[in-house]
């Protein structure tokens, strides 16, 4: 049964909405009019060109930037006149996987998962031990509880850092580059979870990837940004059938197309001293 929060006005309702946003740092402008929709209960992967602004709309999402103009909704809700007491209470419903997870190495796994339980809940301690294990459960680590962080692997670790995400049981959970230094089973293995708990747990999730392969087999919806802008969201199977060329580029993996391969440079004849 989906953990649907009591604040939701409808199911239907998207849970989140980026609308006509632009946003940068400084004088730099990132995205321009950018406008994203996601509905409850789906995946959606983010993907697209290097320093396109993936991750500056994960940070658009949990305040950490607020946009030069347009909106962000969470819930419905617009969260830049959100003073800070309800900003942190939007953002206790939100579970961040940053990259490589970032456990604390002095904490044993079972203390990086009760962390935000000891952060932000007063629950008498036999409660924590409960919603611990049972998040561990939920990753297949629930016999690594004692562990410490230098003695499980990557692929561990990872998923360590997922039960400690869902620790609060968020609404939405942001992930950048979730698969970053995996190897091909782990990474599938995570993939997979991240699909699972979603749909388990009633969660909505985006992940920030480039790993195409691994997000377009569990998202629900792919947006893909490039040049400030959100050229295509769509479903897997739009996205590889897109006639947009930089769209074709990037899921097809060619080395050339609007994202050109070669820095402008003098003509190959003059650099070399032939003839052209
Ligand atoms: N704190 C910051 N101050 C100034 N510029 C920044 C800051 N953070 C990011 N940028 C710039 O904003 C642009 C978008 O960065 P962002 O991290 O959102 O891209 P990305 O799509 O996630 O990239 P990648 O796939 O390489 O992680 C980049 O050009 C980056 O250099």
């Amino acid at each position: 049964m989906p953990a649907i929060s009591p604040s939701s006005a409808s199911v239907e309702a998207p849970l989140i909405e980026l609308r006509d946003v632009t946003v940068g740092y400084g004088d730099r402008v990132i995205l321009e009019r950018v406008n994203l929709t996601l509905k409850r209960g789906q995946v959606l992967a983010l993907i697209g060109t290097s320093g396109g602004g993936k991750t500056t709309i994960l940070r658009l999402l949990g305040r950490q930037i607020r946009p030069i103009q347009g909106q962000v909704l969470f819930d419905g809700q617009d969260i830049a006149p959100l003073n800070l007491q309800q900003l942190y209470a939007v953002r206790r419903r939100m579970g961040v996987l940053f990259q490589f997870g970032a456990l604390f190495t002095d904490l044993s796994v079972f203390e990086n998962v009760a962390f935000p339980l000891r952060e932000h809940t007063k629950l008498p301690e036999a409660m924590i031990r409960d919603l611990v294990l049972m998040k561990l459960n939920a990753v297949g680590l629930r016999g690594a509880r004692d562990l410490m962080p230098s003695e499980v692997s990557g692929g561990m670790a990872r998923r360590v850092a997922l039960a400690r995400a869902i620790a609060l049981d968020p609404d939405l959970v942001l992930y950048d580059e979730p698969f970053a230094g995996l190897d091909p089973i782990s990474l599938g293995v995570a993939a997979r979870l991240i699909r699972n708990l979603n749909d388990a747990l009633g969660l909505t999730s985006i992940i920030v990837s480039h790993d195409l392969h691994e997000t377009f087999g569990i998202a629900d919806q792919v947006a893909m940004v490039a040049n400030g802008r959100v050229v295509a969201q769509g479903t897997p199977d739009e996205l590889r059938r897109s006639t947009d060329p930089l769209v074709r580029q990037f899921v097809g993996a060619e080395p050339d197309g609007p994202v050109r391969f070669h820095q402008p440079a003098l003509p190959v004849g003059e650099d070399f001293g032939v003839a052209a």
